[in-house]
């Protein structure tokens, strides 16, 4: 199932932060092509699961796709999971160590159709994803790119995510990366929260994916705009 590959505007909800009835609703008719329900920290089975029936409630037409980070936390039901692998982690346990464990349980019953590989570049540095994986997050461009070959043509992995969260990123290191990948579907993610900056991302990433901003007192204005900028 390669419906990602279609998608140019993700929304990311944190099960872990507090999402209005308001927001989830008008996710529906925003023009978004799906949801991811992830973060890095206080992630749970029951926040995730409580945030995903209140999408299936509020905007029942829209992909829900959970981004696992936490292996405990995994929910049956959801459209399709995405797989972080961070590339550039400081230790093998995001790059292969918790996802061998989680296969070691969950094997039997996995639907690989429904699940996307992500091979991640961890780059905001202050990000909590960043202390969590201990990633080298000083990449200038042609690091990031050889990161992304590396992702895609000898990991054969399907997409690759630059993951800025919490900080707008450099769009000359995101043109880059899109200039190195030949095939691989490439996603952006990190302070998109304006018509320009999504615009400028939306110019070389295949999908923007917008998160904190969502959290903000002017998130209809994000939601809109962010959205018009890529469709
Ligand atoms: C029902 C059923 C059997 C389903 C099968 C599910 C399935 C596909 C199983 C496969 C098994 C498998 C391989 C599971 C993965 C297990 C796992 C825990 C892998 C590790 C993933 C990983 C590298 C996590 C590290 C953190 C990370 C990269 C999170 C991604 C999301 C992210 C970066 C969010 C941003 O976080 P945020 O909180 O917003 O950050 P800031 O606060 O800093 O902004
Ligand atoms: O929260 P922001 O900074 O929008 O980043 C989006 C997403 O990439 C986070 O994983
Ligand atoms: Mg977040």
């Amino acid at each position: 199932m390669t419906v990602w590959k279609d998608w140019r505007h993700v929304v990311k909800l944190d099960p872990d932060r507090d999402t209005s009835d308001e927001l989830l609703s008008s996710l529906a008719a925003s023009g978004t092509d799906a949801v991811f329900v992830g973060g890095t920290l206080g992630i749970t089975y029951e926040n995730v699961n409580r945030l995903f029936g209140r999408l299936r409630r509020l905007a029942p037409e829209l992909p829900v796709w959970q981004e696992i980070s936490d292996a405990e936390s995994i929910l049956d039901g959801v459209d399709g999971y995405a797989v972080p692998v961070v590339l550039n982690a400081g230790t093998t346990e995001w790059l292969i160590g918790a996802h061998a464990k989680a296969l070691a349980r969950y094997r039997p019953f996995v639907d690989w159709s429904r699940v996307l590989t992500e091979g991640y570049l961890v780059l905001n540095g202050q990000a909590a994803v960043a202390g969590l994986t201990q990633a080298v997050t000083d990449l200038d461009r042609e690091q990031a790119g050889a990161y992304a070959a590396a992702g895609e043509q000898l990991f054969s992995m399907p997409s690759i995510y630059l993951e800025y969260s919490g900080t707008y990123g450099d769009p000359e290191l995101v043109a880059e990366v899109s200039r190195v990948l030949q095939r691989a579907h490439l996603f952006y993610g990190g302070g998109i929260d304006s018509y320009e900056k999504a615009e400028r991302m939306g110019r070389y990433a295949d999908t923007i994916v917008v998160g904190n901003a969502l959290y903000s007192e002017n998130w209809r204005e994000v939601l809109r705009e962010t959205v018009r900028a890529v469709k």
